[in-house]
């Protein structure tokens, strides 16, 4: 299996931001979620991924291709959802597929309708008229219905009820079983990576910290706890972050193998959670 995104020294400068240097390649035919707290960088990667957004500096191809020459063959095996109304608001969704559905080759009627009467949207209403939940369906909807390869999504569970939150996640399951699909997406809300990703890439300060898989992540990394008796300046060095409080310690380490040597059973050794990950690596990855 190949890489449908990859990303070769990719850096963007803001005044007061920058993505520094992004190596990241996504792979075919799995899911990956995109996570990092608040102006990580992530929309502005995703953007670049899109071409929406020109690197300064690097190289970003998709299917093996360059924006420069292949920006239509590219877009048309995209679907590319985000938080946020893409559309003219005025508009109804029947107006919206009439202008959009030309631009796809591979542009499929019934499939849309489908996802219409499945999403249970109105087409002769205004998008304005949407709720914020209705109008990501309607995105998903006309995302879906040029039969995409690569589906990107910014944060398409932001906002949303948690029911719809399920529903789009087992949507996005169905579509993976189809086979050959591949869906990148970004969110805060890292539960429901657990429940579908098997890539997680991580991004922190503008710099992609990990790119994953989440099996490898369980084999890397573990949430270490113990009392702070066993501290000293020789075994922190097994951890790569440590939260002290006055009942006992609780660190991550990247090095399982060696807090077993160090610790050996005196100390409780757990699978850490996404959120407990970010959260200790928060400031880098640096052994204390
Ligand atoms: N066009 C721009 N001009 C200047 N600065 C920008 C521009 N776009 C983004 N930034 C800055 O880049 C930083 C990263 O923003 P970005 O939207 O990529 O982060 P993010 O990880 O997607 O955050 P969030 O999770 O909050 O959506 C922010 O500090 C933002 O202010």
């Amino acid at each position: 299996m190949g890489n449908v995104v990859e990303l070769k020294n990719v850096t963007k400068n803001f005044e007061e931001f920058s993505v520094k240097n992004i190596n990241l390649q996504v792979k075919q035919g799995f899911v990956t979620g995109f996570i990092g707290e608040n102006g990580a960088g992530k929309s502005t990667t995703i953007k670049m991924m899109m071409n929406l957004l020109k690197p300064d500096a690097g190289e970003v191809k998709l299917f093996g291709l360059d924006y420069k020459k292949h920006e239509k063959t590219i877009k048309e095996r995209i679907g590319f959802v985000y938080d946020g109304n893409i559309f003219f608001e005025g508009l109804n969704l029947k107006d919206i597929k009439r202008i959009v559905a030309p631009a796809y080759k591979q542009w499929d009627d019934t499939l849309f309708y489908q996802y219409v009467e499945q999403f249970k949207l109105p087409l002769n209403k205004a998008i304005k008229t949407f709720s914020k939940g209705m109008q990501m369906k309607a995105s998903l909807a006309i995302a879906l219905s040029h039969h995409a390869e690569l589906i990107i999504m910014d944060e398409p569970t932001a906002g949303l009820d948690p029911i719809f939150r399920r529903e789009l996640l087992d949507l996005l399951q169905e579509l993976m079983i189809e086979g050959n699909r591949t869906i990148f997406f970004s969110t805060h809300i890292t539960t429901d990576l657990d429940r579908i990703a098997d890539y997680i890439a991580f991004m922190q300060n503008g710099e992609l910290v990990f790119n994953q898989s989440i099996h490898d992540l369980a084999e890397n990394y573990a949430l270490v706890k113990g009392g702070m008796d066993l501290l000293d300046r020789d075994t922190e060095k097994d951890f790569v972050h440590i939260h002290r409080s006055s009942t006992g310690f609780e660190a991550l380490t990247d090095n399982i193998k060696e807090v077993k040597n160090t610790f050996g059973n005196t100390v409780i050794i757990e699978r850490p959670s996404l959120e407990d990950i970010m959260y200790y690596l928060k400031g880098g990855i640096h052994h204390v």
